[in-house]
């Protein structure tokens, strides 16, 4: 599957037995993308609800995405991984998963970390956290101005991620995103939100 320009949502420990039903509502709202980001380390239920995931994915023609695990992305045929600085190596993950694999890097606010993901095979660069982050209060920060630089450098999807809301997202967007990776904006709310919220940042792209 080819890396979409939409909302990309990343799914959050905190959602429990509401994973599959929130990750339906952001699909039926437009996502484009998924990410299943669990940090929890139970095996069995990350190869259960990924699993899941990934049929519901299917079903909407949506690609998934592992964060952190090319085993357990391997083991589902999920449609790629998003790796961070410390992850393991892009190029493993592309030897192990093959050429239509979606591989994801974290570049922080960094042109060279973009550089060496290039090197390594990413099929997108992901920049952030462009504003304070609920979800991940530690992030290093970014300038959105980096996108703009980074897509014209590397020809490369840019991904940005980080605090986003729809209030900041069309600054973003100005600045060069294609796609918009948020967690707490879109689960974060209530279920019978979440389709409503993920439309009003599909209309941002249209
Ligand atoms: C789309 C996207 N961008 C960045 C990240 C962050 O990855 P990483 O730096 O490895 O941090 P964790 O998400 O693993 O805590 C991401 N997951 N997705
Ligand atoms: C995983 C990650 N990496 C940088 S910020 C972040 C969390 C993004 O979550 P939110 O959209 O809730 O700020
Ligand atoms: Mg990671």
């Amino acid at each position: 599957m080819k890396m979409p320009r939409g909302l990309y949502v990343i799914t959050d420990n905190s959602l429990g037995d509401l994973l599959l039903a929130a990750v339906e509502a952001a699909l039926e709202g437009g996502a484009a993308i998924v990410q299943y980001r669990d940090k929890s380390g139970d095996h069995d239920r990350r190869l259960s609800e990924a699993h899941s995931l990934l049929a519901l994915c299917r079903r909407y023609d949506r690609p998934l995405l592992i964060n952190d695990d090319v085993d357990l992305a391997l083991a589902i045929g999920a449609d790629g991984v998003h790796l961070g600085r410390t992850d393991g190596s892009l190029a493993a993950a592309r030897e192990r998963l093959g050429p239509d694999a979606i591989l994801g890097a974290t570049c922080h606010d960094s042109l060279g970390y973009a550089a060496e993901a290039v090197q390594g095979g990413a099929d997108y660069l992901a920049f952030g956290a462009m504003y304070p982050s609920a979800t991940k209060p530690g992030a290093h920060r970014a300038d959105p101005a980096i996108l703009g630089l980074a897509k014209v450098r590397f020809g490369l999807p840019v991904v940005a991620i980080g605090g986003i809301n729809t209030d900041n997202a069309p600054e973003l967007l100005a600045a060069g995103a294609d796609c918009l990776a948020v967690i707490h904006d879109i689960f974060g709310r209530p279920l019978p939100d979440i389709r409503a919220r993920t439309a009003v940042y599909q209309q941002l792209f249209d």
